[in-house]
């Protein structure tokens, strides 16, 4: 409910990734493959996205070529920045949101680049502000390892508010362009002057302040300094949720950090994944999902739940239901990955039902746990109808775990397709979803007109 009592509006982006989510989407004979580096790909599916009036699409980023898994599947991808522009030009509404890592980059090249797309796109920028996760990014920048939690988050804390300076630090209303002779009245330049722990920065930026004032910037950790930088700084939240119950309890206390730095919390969304599968039935549905599931290869799956769990379980049968999992090994396995897995197994409904519990009538089998692990590990999922979706995005969003989602969509580009035709026009017709898009920049989708100036948080 907003404060009116209005039901709240729903806010869907598109989640970008290679051939789709399923990690085995690339060996379907009408996958995409071989077209991960042509712009049209890309530009066709955000103009998909946009006829679905999804808020924006998002492209994650790395910065290291994953050779551990290359063999296995296509998992590199076009520079998110330098793609946007190009898809920037074949759309005219959706918003165009990057992964910028603040462990890499300089406060000053991301304010750059990311003030001309918003230029660019008349104001539909946005950023995933991220910490990176890997060793391997870390060598490609001069680095033996990663700089540790606490570092990366207190740098990401500070590039943050260099950011924000930077991009006010030469007001639209300073460019006089009076051809007479004044094109910028410097006056009302602002110096940035940024000299602290891990930036110094003089600025002002070299480019007239972008259309949004400030692009929006969305993050994406769970961490607690992660939802101290997403109160902080955020106009969003990417997170991870299996279902609406750990959700709840994450929106909950974001918004309470939020409003503890003294910002309303409806001006963070916080959007989970949610991995789709349709069909007209259940059961068209559970079998498209187990089309996919069937090209994975069972061999590799069970080396790497082995490895998750500590315990070898390469003997397990694919197609039987999922034995009693091993106890924790307490050394070898990582605590959250064990934890997941055990999580899915005791909380999933299978019939093609939801991740939710809620047609809980079996356990999953082997083989599609690791389906569940392939596409979007952890990331809520719901395998139905059209009805069954929009049904299960309502739940979450008016029981207060969400205020949208982010789409995943297993397969690109035709399980978003079925999205946008099917489950679109369901929630627009219960009055949930935008039929026509209200503001011109994305900020104004997102937030409404609750801070269109950009200039907030206090
Ligand atoms: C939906 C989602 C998208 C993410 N995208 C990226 C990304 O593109 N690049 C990246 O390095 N990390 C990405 N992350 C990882 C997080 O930003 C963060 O670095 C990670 O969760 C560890 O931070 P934490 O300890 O605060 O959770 C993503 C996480 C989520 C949930």
């Amino acid at each position: 409910m907003t404060a009116n009592g209005e039901p709240a509006q729903v806010h869907l982006n598109l989640f970008v990734s290679g051939c789709g989510h399923h990690t085995a989407a690339w060996r379907d004979s009408g996958s995409a493959v071989d077209r991960l580096g042509d712009i049209t790909f890309w530009e066709e599916l955000a103009r998909t996205a946009e006829r679905g009036r999804m808020d924006a699409v998002f492209f994650p980023d790395g910065q290291a070529a994953r050779t551990d898994a290359l063999t296995s599947g296509p998992t590199w991808f076009l520079e998110p920045l330098t793609t946007l522009s190009a898809v920037s030009r074949a759309t005219e509404h959706i918003g165009l949101v990057a992964s910028v890592s603040s462990t890499f980059w300089d406060p000053f090249h991301v304010a750059r680049m990311v003030a001309s797309l918003d230029h660019i796109s008349g104001g539909r920028a946005g950023i995933n502000l991220v910490t990176s996760q890997l060793d391997a990014e870390a060598r490609n920048h001069g680095m033996d390892a990663l700089p540790n939690h606490a570092v990366r988050y207190a740098r990401a804390g500070e590039f943050a508010a260099t950011l924000v300076k930077l991009w006010s630090s030469w007001p639209a209303e300073a460019v006089v362009a009076d051809r007479q002779g004044v094109y910028t009245d410097v006056s009302q330049l602002k110096a940035v002057d940024h000299h602290d722990r891990w930036f110094s920065v003089a600025g002002p930026l070299n480019i007239p302040e972008p259309p949004q004032h400030r692009p929006v910037v969305f993050q994406a950790g769970v961490s607690e300094p992660g939802r101290d930088l997403a109160a902080a700084w955020a106009d969003g939240v990417f997170t991870v949720a299996w279902d609406a119950q750990g959700a709840r309890g994450f929106r909950s206390d974001v918004r309470a950090r939020t409003a503890a730095v003294g910002r309303d919390p409806d001006t963070v969304k916080i959007m989970p994944g949610l991995v789709v599968s349709l069909g007209s039935t259940e059961e068209e549905a559970q079998r498209r999902r187990r089309h996919l599931d069937d090209l994975l290869s069972v061999e590799d799956g069970l080396r790497d739940l082995s490895s998750f769990l500590g315990v070898d379980v390469t003997g397990w049968a694919p197609d039987s239901v999922v034995p009693e999992l091993p106890p924790p090994s307490g050394t070898d396995a990582p605590a959250g990955r064990y934890a997941l897995v055990r999580h899915i197994v005791d909380h999933t409904a299978v019939r093609g039902g939801s991740s939710t519990g809620r047609d809980d009538r079996r356990r999953p089998t082997v083989r599609e746990l690791l389906g569940y692990l392939a596409a979007g590990g952890g990331h809520a999922t719901v395998v139905g109808t059209p009805e069954q979706v929009a049904d299960e995005i309502l739940r979450w969003v008016d029981c207060g775990a969400a205020d949208g989602f982010n789409i995943m969509p297993p397969s690109l580009p035709d399980d978003l397709t079925e999205f946008v035709d099917h489950v679109v026009p369901l929630l627009q017709a219960r009055g949930r979803f935008r039929r026509g898009y209200e503001g011109k920049y994305l900020r104004d989708n997102l937030l409404g007109h609750r801070s269109t100036d950009g200039r907030s948080p206090a």
